[in-house]
C-alpha cells in the first residue's frame, strides 16, 4: 500500500476506522483518562456498546457510499478501540506509530495486519521520550500543526498527550515541512477548562477554511496565527458550548463533502448555506461522550494526490 496524506480534506481513498465491539466494562471514575469521559461517568450517561456500534455503523455506511475503502483493526477483548486516530498518523508516504498514553497502549497490537500491508521502510517508531497521539497532528499541504503541552507536570496530566520532544523528532523526519506548535489548555476533569487533542478544537475543511475555538489555546498568539493563516473570512469560530460537544471534530471525505454530527445545527447550516459544502449528517453523540468524535474515529491512509 502506498500511503499518501498531506492534508485533512483531499479525496479520501483508504481509511481505518476504530472498532466498536468488545468495548469492555464502563470505566470507573478514577479510570477515566479524559475529561469528557470523566464527566459522562460522573453524570451516569456513559454510552453502552450497542449505541457505540450503531453510530460507528452509520459512519462506515457513509464512507462506503462514497466508495472509500474501509479497514478496521482486529477486535481486542474488552478494550476501547473506537478512536483509531491516535494510534498512528500518516504524513506524506510515512506512517508514524504514536507513543500513546499507557491506558491506551494495547490498541496498537490490533493494527498489525494493517501495518503489514505497508512497506516497512515507511513505518516509523519514535524514541520512548517522544509522546505523541494522532489527534494532536493536523495537516495542511504547507504546515504540520501540532497540539502540545509543555508544562513540567506533563506526566501527571492524562489529557497531555504530545510533548515538545516528539515535535522536535518529527521535524527531523520532515525537514521540508513547516511545523507550527499550538499549546493547548489542559484539564483532566472539566472539559470546559481544557482540551484533549488539537482536533477537539481546530480542524481545516475545504480547500482553505477552518473551524476553531479561541479559548482552547494557551497562548492567544496561536489563535491569531491560525486566523491570519486562513483569513478571518475563512474561519468558523465555535462557542464554548459547541466545543464542549466537539463540533470541530468533523471528518472530510473531500474538499466538498464533510461528515458531521446531526445535532451540530449552527455549524451544519453554515457549512451548507454559506460555504456550499455537502454535509453528511450522522448520529455520533453517544461516542462524543467518550471525548472524541468523527475525526478521532478515523485514521486515513490514502487521499488522492
Ligand atoms: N483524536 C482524538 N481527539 N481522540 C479522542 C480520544 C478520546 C479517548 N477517550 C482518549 O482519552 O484518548
Amino acid at each position: 500500500m502506498q500511503l499518501n496524506i498531506t492534508n485533512e480534506t483531499s479525496l479520501l481513498q483508504t481509511v481505518v476506522i476504530g472498532q466498536p465491539y468488545s468495548i469492555g466494562k464502563q470505566p470507573k471514575l478514577d479510570e477515566a483518562y479524559d475529561a469528557k469521559s470523566y464527566q459522562s461517568i460522573k453524570d451516569k450517561i456513559y454510552p453502552s456498546e450497542s449505541k457505540i456500534v450503531n453510530e460507528m455503523l452509520c459512519l462506515e455506511k457513509i464512507l462506503k457510499k462514497y466508495g472509500v475503502e474501509v479497514l478496521q483493526p482486529k477486535i481486542l477483548k474488552e478494550y476501547n478501540q473506537v478512536f483509531a486516530r491516535d494510534v498512528a498518523f500518516v504524513i506524506d508516504d510515512k506512517i508514524i506509530i504514536s507513543n500513546m498514553i499507557a491506558d491506551r497502549e494495547e490498541e496498537q497490537e490490533a493494527y498489525e495486519e494493517i501495518f503489514k500491508s505497508i512497506n516497512f521502510k515507511n513505518i516509523y517508531n519514535l524514541p520512548k521520550k517522544a509522546n505523541v497521539e494522532g489527534g494532536d497532528i493536523v495537516l495542511t499541504d504547507e504546515v504540520v500543526f501540532c497540539g502540545v503541552y509543555k508544562g513540567s507536570d506533563f506526566s501527571q496530566i492524562k489529557t497531555a498527550r504530545t510533548n515538545a520532544y516528539a515535535i522536535e523528532y518529527l521535524k527531523e523526519l520532515y525537514p521540508n515541512k513547516i511545523f507550527k506548535e499550538l499549546q493547548l489548555k489542559k484539564n483532566d476533569k472539566d472539559p470546559r477548562k481544557g482540551v484533549l487533542h488539537l482536533d477537539c478544537t481546530f480542524m481545516p475543511i475545504g480547500k482553505n477554511k477552518a473551524i476553531l475555538y479561541k479559548e482552547s489555546f494557551a497562548n492567544e498568539e496561536d489563535y491569531h496565527f491560525l486566523v491570519d493563516y486562513f483569513g478571518i473570512e475563512n474561519i468558523f469560530e465555535l462557542t464554548e458550548n459547541e466545543v464542549f460537544y466537539i463540533n470541530s471534530n468533523v471528518f472530510s471525505i473531500s474538499p466538498k463533502v464533510v461528515i458531521s454530527e446531526e445535532k451540530f445545527i449552527r455549524l451544519n447550516q453554515f457549512l451548507e448555506n454559506e460555504w456550499n459544502f455537502k454535509v453528511e449528517k450522522i448520529p455520533y453523540y453517544e461516542i462524543s461522550k467518550m471525548g472524541g468524535l468523527l475525526r478521532c474515529s478515523t485514521l486515513p491512509l490514502i487521499r488522492k494526490k
